[in-house]
């Protein structure tokens, strides 16, 4: 096993970190404090036995592209390795407010009867791959429990020190996540994003046939003469439905996000972590663009999904728990590009959950893996429409699609009209 580059950015402020491990979906957080009386446990420790022993793990890659990839094989690695009595829980780390500061990892509480599996795979970890480990001690008084990291060079456990011990904390001003959001989920500008897919080239082929279908660098091109109107929502809101009738009602030019071009390499990019994912997405977004730039010359230009889409379901991944972990509105995660084409009006369909079920079925058509997590996961429905509405520059403008296509068709059109004066 090859050795990776590891950061050694956060050891020496290991005290200032706080620590976060998702239960039932939602973040409970604790840090690493003085000891001092009368401290409550963390409820990241509350329901484990005598017997059962907890491990932390954090990917510390200096290398981005290392890390994501590595982050997201080690939850395979661990599913496969670990005794099947140990349960796994996404944790994170990171300075409160400090931007880049996240480490992601895995919380284990391993249940089986010995401990030398579970210690063993760890150790092998910690001397091929970029981690940090520590394990977890009940002090003597069986309620406080102290982090102990594991040294490197003899994979000893080392206690940070008595004195210092695992401590509930508050949930801090935003969500540790996105403090990472900024040029790991989301890419601002066209070299951001075309940035990680040369990084990834080694070991995404495929990213080398996206950066040969990309424009070599993004033209400051003069407004379009015609509108261009974006239409976004979730999956089976009637997206396809809307755009064709657009198309053919105002004789537009329609176009999609990502565009046809890049579609026989999707599917291999939906299946990487979310930095090569959402890195693909941006990119497809400034091809689509190039498209709008030289057609609404000519025609008005009608979009399905673009900008919107791209960190809407980017954000919303990358947040656990409920919709009040967002970013708070105005947040700068929410801006458009500074050098991506702004549409002249954008539309967001919304439907009833139940009704859009209804038309998902009816549809019978396979649904991808974020489509399923829509279906399955009304938190994560939640976020994503309430990031379309925080996103800015230009704002959705909400529409109701719930009456039949030709009653919708006509609303929009109504909207078309009044903003963009054809
Ligand atoms: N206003 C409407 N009333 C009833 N059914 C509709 C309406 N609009 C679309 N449908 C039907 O709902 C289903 C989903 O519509 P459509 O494919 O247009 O959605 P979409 O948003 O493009 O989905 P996706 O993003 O998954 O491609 C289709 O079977 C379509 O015929
Ligand atoms: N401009 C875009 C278009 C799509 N996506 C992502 C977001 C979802 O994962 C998925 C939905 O697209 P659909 O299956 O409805 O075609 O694709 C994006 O990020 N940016």
């Amino acid at each position: 096993m090859a050795r990776r580059t590891m950061s050694l950015l956060l050891l020496p402020r290991w005290s200032s970190r706080m620590f976060s491990v998702e239960l039932d979906g939602e973040p409970v957080y604790f840090s690493i404090q003085e000891k001092s009386r009368g401290k409550e446990v963390s409820r990241v420790f509350s329901n484990v036995q005598n017997n059962d022993r907890c491990y932390s793990l954090l990917v510390c890659s200096s290398d981005r592209v290392e890390g994501a990839k590595f982050y997201a094989e080690l939850k395979q690695k661990l599913l496969r390795e670990m005794p099947k009595e140990c349960a796994l829980s996404p944790m994170c780390s990171f300075l409160p407010n400090v931007k880049d500061s996240l480490l992601k990892g895995y919380f284990l509480k391993d249940t089986s009867p010995s401990a030398s599996l579970s210690e063993r795979v760890l150790r092998e970890l910690l001397q091929h791959e970029p981690v940090l480990v520590c394990s977890y001690l009940r002090g003597e008084d069986g309620q406080q429990w102290t982090q102990c990291l594991w040294k490197e060079s003899d994979n000893r456990a080392v206690e940070m020190s008595r004195d210092f011990c695992v401590v509930p904390s508050e949930a801090p001003e935003s969500h540790p996540a996105t403090l990472n959001i900024i040029n790991s989920d989301v890419f601002y500008n066209f070299e951001e994003a075309c940035e990680v897919l040369k990084e990834s080239a080694d070991i995404i082929p495929e990213a080398t046939s996206v950066l040969e279908l990309l424009p070599s660098r993004v033209e400051a091109r003069s407004k379009p003469d015609f509108p261009v109107i974006v239409i976004e929502g979730l999956d089976a809101t009637g997206k396809t439905t809307l755009t064709e009738s657009l198309k053919n009602a105002l004789g537009a030019t329609l176009l999609r996000s990502p565009p046809q071009c890049l579609s026989p390499l999707r599917a291999r990019f939906d299946r990487e972590p979310p930095l090569f994912r959402r890195a693909f997405y941006a990119v497809g977004n400034y091809i689509t663009a190039e498209a709008i730039g030289q057609e609404g010359m000519k025609t008005p230009v009608i979009v399905d999904r673009f900008w919107h889409s791209t960190a809407a379901y980017a954000i919303a991944t990358a947040v656990s728990g409920p919709v009040c972990n967002l970013p708070a509105e105005g947040s700068e995660v929410y801006r458009w590009p500074t050098d991506l084409l702004q549409p002249s009006l954008v539309v967001l369909l919304t439907l009833d959950p139940e009704e859009r079920k209804r038309r998902l079925r009816d549809r019978g058509q396979g649904e991808t893996a974020e489509e399923q997590e829509l279906d399955h996961n009304q938190l994560f429905r939640l976020k994503v429409e309430e990031a379309y509405h925080r996103i800015s520059g230009p704002a959705c403008v909400t529409v109701d699609a719930s009456p039949p296509a030709d009653q919708v068709l006509q609303q929009v059109l109504l909207l078309i009209r009044g903003k963009c004066h054809l």
